[in-house]
């Protein structure tokens, strides 16, 4: 099949990244591989979106933190980005809404991109007709696609009650889709299995093999971090840096919303966030 009919993904990782682990970086590169290796797609971009401070996890440090880590983690990286749009919000985001945040930029850019693209097509298009007269044209660019990236237990979570609104699940796998790494612990496939909307969707949801099964997850890190033990090679080098400069993760830390409600159950309970 030609280069040029290949649709362009941008894959959209959205999480606490408390902090940035390598896993997370490998979760693009396992899913760039997978969805390249169909012959349909061109993975164009990563985007790191961590939460903002109102998801009110437990343990969660700021968010100028985090964006920091975010950044020094993709630094090692060619085309995997951070961006801040959701960490900035004032208020909890629902991840429904961040994937259609970022689906418009790329709808925007994209237009951006033809209305460059046309007026130079047109100069060319004037030469090209004082030498050789007009014949037929080149045929439009086709859409790029978004596509969230998550870990098999963000999917498993869909079916936590009051967590996740359904319509917003229907939304994200319906409209969007979804790439799904494997996770010990996790059967996507099973999952899938027994969800009537995500079996509905099921062509949507890439589930990408971990072959490399591991237990890497920033909880481990923050724990390991809190009782002194060496987490090097879990994080990019410039990443525990900067976790040692600014002493970030320590028994105080992680007591952050110890007694507030998660911001997604608060919309159930009519909890306060403060
Ligand atoms: N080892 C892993 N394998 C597969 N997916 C992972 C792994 N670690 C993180 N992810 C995925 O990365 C995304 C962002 O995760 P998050 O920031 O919550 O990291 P986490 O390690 O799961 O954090 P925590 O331990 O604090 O819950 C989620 O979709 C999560 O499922
Ligand atoms: O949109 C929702 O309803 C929703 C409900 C629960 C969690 N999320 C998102 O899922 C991500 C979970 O991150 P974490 O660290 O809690 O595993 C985070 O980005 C949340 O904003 C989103």
């Amino acid at each position: 099949m030609a280069a040029t009919n290949l649709t362009e993904v941008v894959l959209l990782a959205c999480g606490s990244f408390n902090p940035i682990t390598n896993m997370h970086l490998r979760m693009f590169e396992l899913a760039r591989d997978h969805l390249e290796d169909t012959g349909h797609y061109t993975v164009v971009k990563g985007i790191i979106s961590p939460v903002g401070d109102a998801y009110k996890k437990k343990g969660l440090i700021e968010v100028d933190h985090r964006l920091e880590m975010a950044s020094l983690a993709a630094d090692t990286s060619d085309w995997i980005t951070v961006d801040p749009w959701e960490s900035l919000q004032p208020e909890w985001v629902e991840t429904a809404k961040v994937v259609r945040h970022h689906y418009e930029e790329l709808l925007a850019s994209e237009q951006n991109k033809d209305a460059v693209d046309s007026v130079k097509y047109a100069k060319k298009r004037r030469i090209e007709d004082d030498y050789f007269g007009s014949a037929s044209h080149t045929k439009r660019r086709g859409g790029s696609q978004l596509m969230l990236l998550c870990g098999a237990d963000v999917l498993e979570s869909f079916s936590v009650p009051n967590l996740w609104k359904q319509e917003d699940i229907v939304e994200i796998v319906g409209r969007y889709g979804l790439v799904c790494i494997t996770r010990s612990g996790n059967d996507p496939h099973k999952f899938i299995h027994q969800s009537d909307v995500l079996w509905k969707y099921r062509k949507n949801i890439h589930v990408v093999h971990e072959w490399v099964t591991n237990e890497i997850s920033a909880t481990h890190v923050r724990r390991a971090l809190r009782r002194g033990q060496s987490v090097r090679y879990l994080l990019p080098d410039a990443v525990l840096c900067y976790i040692k400069e600014h002493n970030l993760y320590n028994a105080e830390s992680e007591q952050k919303n110890a007694d507030v409600v998660l911001a997604p159950l608060q919309k159930f309970t009519g909890a306060s966030s403060s």
